[in-house]
């Protein structure tokens, strides 16, 4: 029997969070239908995947230099795989940013633009064109619950993922004539270092420039409930990794994909009310009138998915 090509895959974001987790998942299969060009911007940040991958490396998975905001360093990487052979593309490379838009700078927010969203422009721009020749390929892009519905304080990042998400819409219908796939991944709230940063960066923030109720909003509702919503609604890195596996495996995959059931009753009030009014009223009552509730709400899940864990770990045998 003859083995199948191993599909190239190349995932840009590898040295923490989802992006590594993929690039594991896909390195380590039984199978052996992957080679993993993991890319990173920072190569001295290449301990933990090289340690998640063990056994990979030279084989499955090779790490590479990869800056989403430099086209020297997509090109340089594009061109340093074998016939520039890019079988399937995951865009994962992002990064979070929340606060009072009047406590932002421009800047700060050019460079969330420019990572999420030009980020994945200037890989199709050197990918794309060589995916067309070949009438085939994948494009699998981390884009978020939030490239559907916007959410309090994070405007700006809502605003990246929706122009994501507008321009793969665009995109798929050329896509479809050159016989390629287009998958927006969309996770609700996943526990990476994107977490971490964003929460260490709202509690120093500088709030001097917006007003005392919005300051107070932000801190005593918005960053109160955070580390809740991550325990009760959060998913892990590897879960999303799962999920994306299986989209890549599919037959016929879906233009877009919800990693989490717990989440999908908020997207699904986007697609329930054309005026737009449902989702908006539904947030501002969860937040500001009903807290009580969607707190006990957030404690329920919590202690349920505590449980069926428990159950879980009793059942696995003692290491
Ligand atoms: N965590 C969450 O709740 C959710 C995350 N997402 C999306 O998932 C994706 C991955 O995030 P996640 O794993 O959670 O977060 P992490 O912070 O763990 O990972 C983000 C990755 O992106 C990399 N990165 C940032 N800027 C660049 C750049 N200019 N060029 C190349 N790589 C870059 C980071 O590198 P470095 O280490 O050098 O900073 C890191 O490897 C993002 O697109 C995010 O928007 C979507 C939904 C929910
Ligand atoms: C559920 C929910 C909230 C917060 C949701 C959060 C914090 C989601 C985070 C999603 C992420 C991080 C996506 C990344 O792409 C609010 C607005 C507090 C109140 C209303 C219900």
């Amino acid at each position: 029997m003859t083995a199948l090509p191993l599909k190239n895959v190349l995932i840009t974001g590898c040295s923490s969070g989802i992006g590594l987790a993929i690039a594991v998942k896909l390195a380590k299969d039984e199978q052996r239908r992957f080679k993993v060009y993991a890319t990173m911007r920072n190569l001295s940040k290449q301990d933990d995947l090289v340690a998640a991958a063990e056994g990979c490396m030279g084989k499955t998975m090779e790490i590479k230099q990869l800056d989403v905001c430099c086209e020297e360093s997509i090109k340089n990487c594009v061109s340093s795989i074998p016939d520039r052979k890019v079988d399937i593309l995951v865009s994962n490379a992002g990064m979070g940013l929340i606060g009072p838009i009047e406590c932002q700078t421009v800047d700060q927010m050019k460079t969330v633009m420019d990572t999420n969203f030009f980020g994945l422009v200037r890989l199709l721009k050197e990918i794309l064109p060589d995916m067309k020749k070949r009438k085939s390929g994948h494009i699998v892009i981390i884009s978020s619950v939030m490239g559907i519905q916007g959410i309090l304080f994070n405007d700006v990042y809502a605003a990246s993922k929706f122009a994501v998400e507008g321009f793969c819409e665009s995109l798929a219908i050329q896509a479809l004539k050159f016989k390629l796939q287009l998958s927006l991944i969309e996770p609700g709230p996943v526990v990476t270092e994107f977490e971490k940063k964003v929460y260490e960066d709202g509690l120093t923030m500088d709030l001097s420039a917006a007003d005392k109720e919005t300051a107070e909003m932000f801190t005593n509702v918005y960053l109160k409930n955070y580390k809740s919503i991550f325990q009760s609604l959060g998913q892990t890195a590897e879960d999303v990794a799962e999920h994306t596996m299986k989209i890549i495996l599919a037959e016929n995959p879906p233009f877009r994909h919800q990693t989490n059931t717990l989440y999908t009753p908020m997207t699904t009030l986007k697609y329930a009310d054309p005026n737009g009014d449902l989702p908006i009223d539904t947030f501002y009552k969860m937040v500001f009138q009903h807290d009580k509730v969607f707190n006990a709400s957030l404690n329920f899940i919590k202690l349920l998915r505590w449980r069926s864990k428990k159950s879980f770990d009793l059942g696995k045998p003692q290491s």
